[in-house]
Order: structure tokens, then sequence, then C-alpha cells
């Protein structure tokens, strides 16, 4: 068995890694007093002993245990935004390349991306490396979140509160904490605009990125690409290429893959089959946090990364 302390155990992020940890063969939660949840030398105590600690914590408070963890030589993989970019740290999307498995594997620091970006580079990234995506292009991206991606706090404003929006754009002063993720590991030059907003619905999201493509490039050529590049993913689905007619339009939503690691792309094309969408659906709290924390950690603990990643 291998040991895992979760810091942050009893936030949105940490109680949805203990969820899946408990239904898993091979590793042994080790939990802090809840009590001594803020006592540093008791966090020192654990991380210790475990074999790697899973920080569920606000960014500020993450910094803190990672100083303890550099003292006492400790294997971390931080939930929070702080390191997503940093120097000495692995970006932990599995997908994102054909090394980042074995980097992931090897890292003493592992990131775990943001839930918006989950979506976005999945999609984005591909298509920029295959020169199908111009990399110095202007993008726009606009995307729906449950309203568990706030954390505890949002999550008591829209189940014990009385003024939660039913629909509330955010962000729009367009600094948000995943840019420069997600313009990093897009493999983009610039930036995107990005929009997200927030529903009254508990988990799912939707990462839109509409476009007009250039040149002679199709929207055929992008999914062509998307269902090779994530043709042997368990956790990436790349829908049939919609070609939308009048009477064919989709609805989506963000729901469908509630709870699980699971990634669903589609490219929806217009009838010019050089403009459309292309969207991104995944669980903010699954593949968007406490399910790719569980596949990192396999991957860290040299498992089958696909154990115990739904609830
Ligand atoms: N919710 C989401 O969809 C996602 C969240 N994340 C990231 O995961 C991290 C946690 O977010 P989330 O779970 O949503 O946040 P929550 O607010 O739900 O949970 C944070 C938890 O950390 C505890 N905590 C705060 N400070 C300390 C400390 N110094 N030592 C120990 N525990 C502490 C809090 O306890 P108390 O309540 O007592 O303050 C709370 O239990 C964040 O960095 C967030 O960015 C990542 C991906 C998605
Ligand atoms: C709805 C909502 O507020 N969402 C959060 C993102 C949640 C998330 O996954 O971001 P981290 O992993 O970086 O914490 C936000 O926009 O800040």
């Amino acid at each position: 068995m291998k040991k895992v302390f979760i810091d942050g155990e009893t936030g949105t992020t940490g109680l949805q890694v203990r969820d899946r940890l408990l239904n898993h063969p091979h590793i042994e939660i080790i939990s802090i007093d809840p009590a001594k949840k803020r006592d540093v030398e008791e966090k020192r105590r654990l991380m210790k002993e475990a074999d790697v600690t899973v920080l569920c914590l606000p960014d500020e408070a993450a910094k803190d245990s990672v100083i303890l963890a550099k003292e006492e030589g400790c294997r971390i993989l931080d939930a929070s935004s702080v390191h997503r970019v940093a120097d000495g740290w692995v970006y932990g999307l599995p997908e994102l390349d054909v090394s980042q498995r074995a980097k992931i594997a090897d890292a003493q620091f592992v990131s775990n991306p943001g839930c918006y970006p989950t979506g976005a580079i999945l999609l984005l990234k591909p298509l920029v490396e295959a020169g199908l995506l111009a990399a110095n292009g202007n993008y726009s991206i606009n995307a729906v979140s449950g309203y568990s991606g706030g954390g505890n706090a949002l999550i008591d404003r829209y189940e014990n509160g009385n003024d939660a929006p039913v629909f509330g754009a955010y962000g729009l002063n367009f600094n948000h904490k995943h840019l420069p993720e997600l313009k990093v590991w897009s493999g983009l030059e610039k930036a995107p605009i990005f929009a997200p907003s927030v529903g009254d619905f508990r988990q799912g999201m939707l990462t839109f990125l509409p476009m007009h493509l250039e040149g002679d490039t199709t929207m055929a050529q992008l999914h062509a690409k998307l269902t090779e590049t994530y043709d042997n993913e368990a956790f990436v689905a790349v829908n049939e290429l919609n070609l939308i007619a009048d009477d064919a339009a989709p609805f989506l939503t963000p729901h469908g893959v509630d709870n699980t690691n699971n990634v669903e792309l589609s490219v929806l094309s217009a009838p010019d089959n050089q403009s459309g969408v292309i969207v991104a659906k995944l669980d903010n709290l699954g593949k968007g946090a406490s399910g790719a924390a569980v596949q990192n950690l396999n991957i860290m603990l040299g498992f089958d990364e696909g154990i115990a990643v739904n609830l």
C-alpha cells in the first residue's frame, strides 16, 4: 500500500479526492486530525509519512505547504493554481503529449490543471501544434461551469443563500487566473480572450472555442486531427463531426460526464466547413479537479492510471 495525505481534505476538491481514494485498492489515506488541520508541524509529520501529499488548499495555503515539502524532500500534487507554469513543476495533464506521463511519473512536484484550461488545452494544443490553427492567432474562449467550481464559498451561496444568480458572466477584467496555463500549454503566443460564466447547477462544464478558419483549413481537418490525437486516450472521446444542417442543430448541456474523469470533445461545423465551434465537456470536479488528481496520483505511484478516477 502507498500512503497519501490530503492537505485540505474537507474542502470541495479534497472531499472528492478522498471519496475516490476510499475505493482505491493500493492507496491508504492518512488523515490529519481536523482540529490540527492548520498545524504546521502536524502537516510536516504527515507529509514525511506519505508517499505523495495532495494539496487541495487555497493558493496562499498551498504555497506554505510547498515550503514544508521542499524542506523535507516530499512529493506533492498541487490542485491549486499557483504552480501551473512554475519552474520545477510538471503540468499534470497526461494527455498533453506523448512525453507527459513519464514526466509526471518522475516528478517531485506535479501541478493539477485548472478546470477550464483542461478542456481548452485539449482542444487547442494538437491543432496549434499541427499548424491547423495559428500559434499567433487571436482566439476567444467562452465557458460555463457548475457553481462547485467556486469551492465551498460559492456552493454555500448557491445552496444556502438567496442571492445566487441562475446565470452570471464573470472574469470580465480579462485577467482570469487560468490565462497563463491556457496560453503556455496550448502553445499560443498571445493569451486568448476568456469569458467564463457560472450557472445554477452543481457540477459540469462546457468550454467553447468559436472560429473562422484561415486559408484552406476545414473543420473536418480539425476533427480528424483531434480524433487521431486522442484515439488511444481512455478519458478523452471525440464525437462524430457534426456538420450542421438547418434541421440538425445539437442542443449541448454541461452534463453527461458528471462524476467521471471523462472529457468529450465536439466539432460543430457550419455548412461552409470553414467556421463553427469546437467544444469540450467535462465535470469541473472530475477531470477538472479530483478525477485528474487521482489519475495523476496513479501515474506518480506507478499504478494503472484509471483506478478509482470516477466516483
Ligand atoms: N472547486 C473546483 O472545481 C476546483 C478547485 N481547484 C483548486 O483546489 C483548491 C481547493 O479548492 P476548493 O476545494 O474548491 O476550495 P474549498 O474552499 O472548497 O476548500 C478549501 C479547503 O482548504 C481548507 N484550508 C484553508 N486553509 C487551510 C490551511 N492553511 N491548512 C489546511 N486547510 C486549509 C479549508 O478549510 P476551511 O473551510 O476551514 O477554511 C477548506 O476545507 C484551490 O486551490 C482551487 O483553486 C482546482 C480545480 C477545480
Ligand atoms: C465557477 C468558478 O468560480 N470557477 C473557478 C475556477 C475553478 C477551477 O477549477 O479553478 P482552479 O483549478 O484554478 O481552482 C474560477 O473561475 O476561479
